[in-house]
């Protein structure tokens, strides 16, 4: 991650508009802030964790149990993945908010003759076919009409070099049907990673029960997302599998056991990002508990990326993280190839900063083009539909100083983009958000926890909690400064 304060300048760069922008449900009237924030919003379970730990319980010698998981659909699309493939995944009574601990017991022996659907999920794409290789049988899989736009040879040929059978009519990307022959026989293979770390992690996570195990070598440009291949080996050696990285670019898993655990999830760092950084663009603070100490979740650079545009970040020994601000926006120069997952947010930021008079550049993002839409064509296309001045650069987005309006913020049925869209209607009046319900990929309690956070009172079918209204309780923004003198152990 590189960080650098970028200076003020102005320019002009016309928005373009983006195929597959489509209208789903009404849109929404994101909420304005009317003055400095207070809330404490925790947080469902982390994605890409409960992703991977569906993934490793099933492929384990023995029964166990996921604690605080993620319930969105991406981790339905999951669970009903690989149910399809003999798993029995059950949801345990007496889950909160966020929903119940799930207990999964392997299957005896993995089942083919089904179909996945994948919808717009890339773990569930890219996580499942090595599992579907280890069954008997055909499973065919296909997603999303966007998600059949989203690359998948490198992983597919990968596989196919490691044994498997595969039909795709050449199409690299969905639909393909994986011809299931039981067992793999794995060993080292070379894969251009370059597109998306999700073919590496996919290899790794199910190589224990490949008959080599797997050396994967990877042979293009550099690999972004690069701490979450770093989470898929902790993941594999929390569960007494040998998995390393023994030069840059190449990881390796021994064949083998995966040992049974229950396991906790950590909240989701990356779909905190939103919040925290309205602290920023906003003012006043928004803190986030149960932040790890130690994590491999990317979502944990956001104290420094946040604060790149001003403010601060502290984490308590508690583990609660506060990011405070004053509203007055920094631009910021980040290089972030391991944090793609974060950039929506980041420019969402960057736009805000650019109506206070300063440029901002995002770079090291160009695979983000192959995530739930083309999220650089989108972000362009969204910030310039309400006046801004964002271009795009070979491998990312800079955005110039420009006043907003408001108007129609565009999805792409992607959740990082609805979110970024509210992020935006904080600070600017009007802003409508188009199928807020996208966020339902990995945060269906988005609009709720949004109002929550502003103390607005919630929409009728949204569920109200005290725990994140601001620390006084009200129903008002000017609560701020009675909140501060109530002192900062109510937040
Ligand atoms: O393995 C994972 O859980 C993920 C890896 C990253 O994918 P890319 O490498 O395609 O960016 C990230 O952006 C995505 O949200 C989740
Ligand atoms: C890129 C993302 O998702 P996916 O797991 O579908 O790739 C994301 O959540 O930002």
């Amino acid at each position: 991650m590189l960080i650098a304060k970028m200076n003020s300048g102005k320019d002009d760069d016309g928005a373009r508009s983006e195929e597959g922008a489509g209208e789903v449900t009404p849109p929404w009237a994101a909420p304005v802030a009317e003055g400095p924030l207070r809330a404490r919003v925790p947080l469902p379970g982390s994605k890409s964790l409960t992703g991977r730990e569906l993934v490793l319980s099933a492929l384990a010698e023995g029964p166990g149990t996921l604690s605080a998981p993620l319930h969105s659909r991406d981790s339905a699309l999951m669970i009903d993945a690989l149910r399809a493939l003999g798993t029995h995944i059950e949801e345990l009574p007496g889950g909160g908010e966020f929903g119940g601990d799930l207990r999964i017991e392997p299957a005896a022996e993995l089942l083919g003759s089904t179909s996945i659907a994948c919808g717009l999920a890339g773990t569930v794409m890219r996580f499942v076919p090595p599992i579907a290789a280890l069954a008997l049988g055909p499973v065919a899989f296909d997603g999303d009409p966007y998600a059949r736009k989203r690359p998948m040879r490198p992983l597919l040929d990968a596989l196919r070099a490691l044994g498997a059978d595969i039909s795709d009519e050449g199409r690299g990307s969905l639909p393909f049907t994986v011809h299931g022959t039981g067992g793999l026989r794995g060993g080292r293979v070379e894969l251009d990673a370059s597109l998306s770390s999700q073919f590496v992690s996919a290899l790794l996570l199910a190589a224990p029960r490949f008959a080599e195990g797997v050396h994967v070598v990877h042979t293009g440009d550099r690999v972004p997302s690069t701490p979450h291949i770093e989470m898929t080996l902790a993941a594999l050696r929390a569960r007494g599998v040998a998995a390393e990285s023994p030069a840059p670019g190449e990881w390796t898993v021994a064949p083998g056991p995966i040992a049974a655990r229950d396991e906790r999830i950590e909240p989701d760092l990356s779909n905190a990002a939103p919040f925290l950084a309205a602290a920023i663009a906003v003012g006043g603070e928004v803190s986030v508990p149960g932040w790890p100490a130690e994590t491999t979740q990317v979502g944990d650079q956001l104290r420094e990326l946040l604060t790149a545009f001003g403010g601060t970040a502290e984490l308590d020994e508690a583990g609660t993280l506060t990011v405070s601000g004053s509203g007055q926006i920094s631009g910021a120069r980040l290089d972030i190839p391991e944090a793609g997952e974060l950039a929506p947010t980041l420019v969402g930021l960057a736009a805000l900063a650019a109506q206070q008079g300063h440029e901002s550049e995002i770079t090291g993002i160009g695979h983000i083009r192959h995530h739930e839409t083309d999220r650089i064509a989108a972000l362009i296309a969204e910030i310039n539909g309400l006046g801004g001045s964002a271009e795009e650069l070979p491998d990312g987005i800079r955005i110039r100083p420009a006043e907003l309006h408001g108007g129609v913020w565009k999805s792409y049925a992607d959740h990082r983009m609805a979110t970024t869209g509210a992020l935006i209607g904080l600070c600017v009046p009007g802003v409508e958000v188009e199928d807020v319900a996208s966020t339902s990929k990995t945060l269906p309690q988005f609009t709720s926890l949004w109002h929550r956070m502003l103390g607005i009172a919630p929409a009728s079918g949204e569920t109200a909690d005290e725990s994140t209204l601001p620390s006084n309780g009200s129903l008002a923004l000017g609560g701020f400064l009675s909140g501060i003198f109530e002192g900062l152990g109510g937040s």
